[in-house]
């Protein structure tokens, strides 16, 4: 975690983007208008039920947009529209200013190829010598905690365990030296106790090599304990934005109390985690006002038909219309 970059330009400015699919012209875009930025050394949460859109908003990061997309708003990556840049361009976004860790590394790796290619083979795509790239790939590998990183060069994906495959994943992502990681759900795959330490290898190769981290999770707890500030996304829009101990001490949302609400506590004295009521709302079914309205023990008759706009409040920013009453107190 990192608070001394206020003055620094981002590596990720997510800036108005609106992603829609070519059948769904007249139906809410699978993102509507969303803002995102991460600065140098910053480690940032992306949190939300299944089907809010993190994935989606992520993937755009490298470029990987759902076929068809249109899109309105910029990605800028370093400075970089990600979403107008040739393919070139592109390429070199992906081989030196941000890289991926997704949910399961098993769909991140060719089964049938050695670690070691899969390690170095941005670096060689790069332009690194051979040799070069193989023993900073015996390097990095040793830094994510892989005992014998030169036998684990030559050894082909079936021969790790889930856990240190996404090791070799994470190693793989650091090989360019990136600006930027985006890890989706990089643990969601992994058993508890392998997930805690690939947390902990992320977050502190991020640490001592001052990259930005956007980390798209479901756990708003685990975003509170790792990040430095948290977006919180329901049916394709940013609801709330603002630093990991405010949001999770006093949201402003009610969605985000909602999930705050339905995260189990290790303290003994925390109330027991309580579901939010009704289903997550498809993007595409979403109602005009507030997408959250109809699960929302708050709502007034407004909320359903006017779409509430990311407004400060506090030190952050939430779209909700009463979140000055203090509803949630
Ligand atoms: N290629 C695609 N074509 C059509 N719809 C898509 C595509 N990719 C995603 N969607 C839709 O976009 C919405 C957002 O999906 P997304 O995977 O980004 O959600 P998510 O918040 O990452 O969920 P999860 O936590 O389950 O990964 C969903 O309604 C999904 O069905």
């Amino acid at each position: 975690m990192s608070n001394t970059h206020a003055n620094t330009r981002p590596v990720l400015e997510i800036d108005r983007l609106t992603l829609r699919l070519p059948e769904g012209q007249a139906a809410r875009p699978l993102l509507d208008g969303v803002s995102l930025t991460v600065a140098p050394g910053e480690t940032v949460g992306l949190v939300g039920e299944s089907g809010s859109g993190k994935s989606v908003a992520c993937r755009s990061v490298l470029g990987l947009l759902p076929r068809g997309a249109r899109t309105t708003g910029q990605v800028r990556v370093c400075g970089r529209d990600v979403l107008t840049a040739d393919r070139a361009g592109l390429a070199e976004v992906r081989a030196r200013q941000a890289a991926m860790v997704f949910q399961d590394p098993r769909a991140s790796v060719n089964p049938l190829r050695r670690v070691g290619d899969f390690v170095t083979e941005g670096l060689r795509a790069a332009g690194t010598p051979a040799a070069k790239a193989t023993a900073r790939a015996e390097e990095l590998l040793a830094a994510v905690g892989i005992r014998d990183p030169r036998g684990a060069l030559r050894r082909r994906p079936h021969e790790f365990s889930g856990g240190m495959l996404q090791r070799v994943v994470i190693a793989a992502a650091l090989a360019g030296d990136p600006a930027l990681i985006v890890a989706d759900e990089p643990t969601t795959a992994l058993d508890v106790t392998t997930q805690a330490e690939i947390i902990a290898i992320l977050t502190r190769l991020q640490a001592e090599r001052g990259t930005g981290l956007l980390f798209v999770t479901h756990d708003l707890e685990l975003a509170a304990a790792i990040c430095d500030r948290v977006y919180v996304m329901y049916a394709g829009r940013i609801v709330e934005t603002r630093a990991a101990g405010e949001l999770f001490d006093r949201p402003r949302h009610p969605y985000t109390a909602g999930l705050l609400s339905c995260t189990p506590r290790i303290d003994p004295d925390a109330p027991a985690p309580r579901p939010i009521e009704g289903r997550p709302v498809s993007v595409s079914e979403a109602p005009p006002g507030c997408a959250f309205a109809a699960r929302c023990a708050h709502a007034l008759p407004r909320c359903e038909e006017e779409a509430p706009a990311l407004t400060a409040y506090g030190e952050g920013l939430a779209a909700c219309h009463r979140a000055d009453e203090g509803i949630l107190l």
